[in-house]
């Protein structure tokens, strides 16, 4: 697919930063920040996603350079590991202390560096193996500093971004990219199939930012705003959008917002690229078990 490690990272950074942007502008999105609004988030605007994704480029074409044709093993692990934690130095820097993509750098970093130990033409369930499998090993240097995802953990028993990749992102593999694929499929509008995408995913991750803000009553009652949402019709039906603007004021209301969800969009944006110029279908291995809804376009 690529012809050096060179050729390797800059592509894969580039789908990289591509998606984060637009999933920056994909709007509307409940309680996150879009093209209308700032969402639940006092310290965020689209300006600064836009800022934040584009200061990451360096850092995922570092990660796809580091992982061209090599084995998923304990030293490449512990490379990307520090690859991402110079990443979230820059992000930190460009957004002056705002946590705008902690959690992308983390699942995308993985990504892309599964798309790259690959090299070659791979399915989407193929490359989130790879990354799975990467992400499995001990980042033994992991700085012992908590986190609100440490928190929520803790307190709650969830795995959140860490739980998603070992499980090899279910939510991205069989949840997202199918969802965004049936909905082209069915010739919704792209903005229309992108927003069902997240909303399907919404409706079932166990999202540590949702967690943290507002504890288990508010992540149930986001699921289910977000299912209500699809089994309404959808966005393109009158009811589908009146469930949405409950859904989305209540979020507004209680400051909640799907940061978790935010990142997984992306990651299903960077392999429905990688898929698309490499002309594969993404093939989930297995079902999910998460309920399939009638949607209308
Ligand atoms: C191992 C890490 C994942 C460390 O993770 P952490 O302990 O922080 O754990 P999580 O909270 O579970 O995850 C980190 C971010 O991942 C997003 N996320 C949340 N839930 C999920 C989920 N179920 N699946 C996937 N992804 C999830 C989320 O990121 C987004 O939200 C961020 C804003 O969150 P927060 O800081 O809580 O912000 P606010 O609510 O605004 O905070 P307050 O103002 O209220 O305080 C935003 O960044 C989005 O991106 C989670 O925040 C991993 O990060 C790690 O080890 N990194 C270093 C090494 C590395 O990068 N390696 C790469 C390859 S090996
Ligand atoms: N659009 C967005 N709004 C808020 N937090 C996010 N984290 C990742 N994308 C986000």
């Amino acid at each position: 697919m690529w012809t050096d490690a060179d050729d390797c990272g800059k592509q894969l950074a580039d789908w990289a930063v591509q998606a984060l942007l637009e999933e920056a502008e994909l709007t509307p999105k409940p309680g996150l920040v879009d093209l209308r609004s700032s969402g639940s988030h006092d310290n965020m605007d689209i300006s600064l996603m836009k800022a934040s994704a584009a200061s990451l480029r360096t850092c995922f074409e570092a990660m796809g350079k580091a992982a061209y044709r090599r084995n998923p093993e304990q030293e490449l692990r512990e490379e990307l590991a520090f690859l991402g934690r110079l990443g979230e130095q820059e992000m930190m820097r460009v957004t002056h202390g705002v946590n705008t993509h902690r959690g992308a750098i983390w699942a995308l970093g993985l990504l892309l560096a599964g798309c790259a130990v690959h090299c070659a033409p791979a399915t989407a369930w193929e490359i989130a193996a790879i990354a799975g499998t990467i992400a499995k090993f001990p980042d033994r240097y992991a700085p012992q500093q908590p986190t609100n995802g440490m928190e929520v953990a803790q307190k709650y028993g969830v795995q959140g971004a860490r739980g998603e990749a070992l499980k090899c992102f279910p939510h991205v593999t069989r949840i997202g990219l199918p969802v965004l694929e049936g909905m082209r499929a069915r010739k919704a509008p792209e903005q229309t199939a992108r927003l069902h995408a997240l909303l399907s995913i919404m409706a079932s991750l166990q999202d540590s930012c949702l967690l943290h803000r507002g504890g288990p009553q508010a992540l149930e009652a986001v699921q289910r705003g977000a299912r209500n949402v699809l089994e309404s019709g959808g966005m393109g039906t009158a009811s589908g959008r009146k469930a949405y603007r409950l859904l989305e004021q209540s979020m507004l209301e209680h400051r909640l917002s799907p940061g978790g969800s935010a990142d997984l969009i992306a990651a299903v944006l960077f392999l429905d690229k990688i898929q698309s110029t490499s002309g594969i279908a993404n093939k989930p291995q297995g079902g999910f078990g998460h309920r399939t809804v009638t949607l209308s376009v």
